[in-house]
């Protein structure tokens, strides 16, 4: 069986002190550490590079390797994927820009870009059309990305979410707008389960361009948590030699951030037992 590396998003922990949640996570068995922007400013721009080096060391220092950061523009005002204002086009390039500078400050490899507020087609505007503009912003993007050695992973999200890049076929039609080895996808189960029923042949079908994962369900709580049988998904990670992180991402936080850390290791290690 292949040896995954887990990792969980901070938006987890909520309000519990930085140590207070590595120390959780580390006990649990995660290794990765994923960085929801917002947990530590609204405004990426205001982290100071003092912050930046002080998080990071903290996080690293509990023994955790930041993976990167997703949740890019929640809580941000004023930053568009797909509107027709082309000066909102502008400064949304420049924010992932800065977005790129503060993962690599923080140690991270991959920004998942789901944000759906952030991307849902305008009223009157057509699909192809904002396809346009999204390729457009991320473009501008790829000299910081190169710049700082990190990879945007592009993430379709289901219909409950939005109406902008729904299925991993969109995905990969995005990226090749963009036209840049530093674009590929992200595979999320809660989205893939609004997609299809064998999230196993989307994971095969995919893997080429698969650059990050999260573990979670559709019922919005942790892997294993809901009705996903995570064994076949597990299985296809293994069969196309995932080598990435296997990021656990609750969105409902009811059971309680304990039940939810440990529901969900306990869940996918059980997922992977002959
Ligand atoms: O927007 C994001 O990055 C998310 O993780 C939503 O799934």
């Amino acid at each position: 069986m292949a040896g995954f590396r887990y990792g969980i998003c901070n938006e987890t922990f909520q309000d519990w002190p930085l140590d207070k949640a590595l120390d959780l996570a580390r006990r649990v068995g995660y290794t990765g550490w994923e960085v929801a922007p917002f947990m530590l400013a609204d405004d990426a721009r205001s982290i100071t590079a003092q912050q930046r080096s002080d998080y990071r060391r903290q996080v690293e220092g509990a023994g955790f390797e930041v993976i990167g950061l997703h949740w890019l523009l929640a809580k941000t005002e004023g930053y568009y994927l797909t509107t027709d204002n082309a000066a909102v086009r502008q400064a949304t390039t420049e924010y992932f820009c800065e977005l790129a500078r503060l993962c690599k400050d923080l140690g991270g490899k991959v920004m998942v870009l789901g944000s759906p507020q952030q991307r849902n087609v305008p009223e009157g505007a057509s699909m192809e059309q904002a396809y346009e503009f999204a390729a457009e912003v991320l473009r501008g993007v790829v000299p910081a990305l190169e710049a700082n050695d990190v990879r945007i992973a592009l993430e379709p999200l289901g219909h409950e979410e939005g109406n902008f890049m729904n299925t991993q076929a969109q995905g990969r039609q995005l990226r090749e707008m963009i036209g840049s080895e530093h674009v590929g996808l992200h595979l999320d189960v809660k989205a893939m389960s609004d997609e299809t029923d064998d999230i196993a042949g989307l994971i095969r079908e995919n893997a080429d361009l698969m650059l990050h994962f999260h573990a979670n369900d559709p019922n919005r709580q942790g892997p294993g948590m809901g009705s996903v049988d995570f064994a076949p998904i597990f299985e296809a990670l293994g069969a196309v030699e995932y080598q990435g992180w296997v990021s656990v991402e609750v969105f409902d936080y009811a059971p309680g951030i304990e039940t939810l850390v440990t529901e969900s290791m306990k869940n996918m290690l059980a997922a992977q037992k002959p």
